[in-house]
């Protein structure tokens, strides 16, 4: 852990991050970098360079990639592991998190969440505002879980997929990696196919 704190992204997901990280109380110093250089602060902190600067504090910082795409965050945070910066997780003091629930690193768990025991999470994970994850999931790297989705339990969901914002998953689906299922989508089947999902209960509208 060190004191510094630098975010790669500084839009609305970084702002969100940052304001996590500000209730961690753990940095006495966090900033961005963004390769915008029209954005000159965010939420009140400053803006110190763009994404390749961030090897130049590879001794005195942590790192968090917040980038809501998913591949780039991947590509982003891969590359950072690979050059050995301090890649941290943020948990927002206000998600209810279980026993022997496992959070690897890069991944945020935003205000209002609430993971069930035994649940994992992998790399570079996006739990959004008030998502709930009941017990023994199995999250993938590189996942995004909007705002509000409901997860029933022992269910899996593979690399890189997102799920919509107020998705709902019945108990012991698997959803395989590279899938986009919708805003206030139900998936009670599995998912075997990358591709995009939306309606109740889901149909694939991209083919
Ligand atoms: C804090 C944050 O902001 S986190 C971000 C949260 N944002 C979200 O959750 C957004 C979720 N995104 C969606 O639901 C999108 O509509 C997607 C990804 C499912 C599909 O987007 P696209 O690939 O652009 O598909 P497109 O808009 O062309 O729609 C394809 C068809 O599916 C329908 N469709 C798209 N989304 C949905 C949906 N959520 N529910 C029902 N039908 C839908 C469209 O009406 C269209 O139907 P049609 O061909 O009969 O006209």
């Amino acid at each position: 852990m060190k004191d510094k704190l630098i975010i790669i992204g500084a839009s609305g997901h970084g702002k969100v991050v940052a304001d996590i990280a500000i209730k961690m109380n753990k940095w006495q110093s966090i900033v961005f970098l963004d390769d915008d250089e029209s954005i000159k602060t965010s939420l009140g902190l400053e803006i110190i360079g763009k994404t390749e600067d961030a090897f130049t504090y590879k001794y005195e910082a942590d790192f968090f990639v917040a980038i809501g795409n998913n591949e780039i965050r991947e590509n982003i945070q891969e590359k950072f592991i690979e050059r050995g910066l301090n890649v941290v997780s943020l948990i927002h003091p206000e998600a209810v998190i279980g026993t022997d629930v496992e959070i690897d690193i890069g991944t945020a768990i935003m205000g209002g969440t609430v993971i069930n025991n035994s649940t994992k999470i992998g790399k570079g994970c996006i739990v959004n505002t008030s998502a709930s994850l009941d017990h023994d999931n199995a999250i993938e790297d590189y996942v995004h879980i909007s705002p509000g989705v409901r997860t029933a339990g022992s269910l899996s969901i593979g690399k890189g997929t997102w799920l919509g914002i107020g998705s709902i998953l019945s108990n012991n689906v698997k959803i395989c990696s590279g899938c986009k299922v919708g805003a206030g989508a139900v998936v009670v089947k599995d998912i075997t196919e990358p591709g995009t999902y939306v309606g109740v209960p889901v149909r694939r509208v991209d083919r």
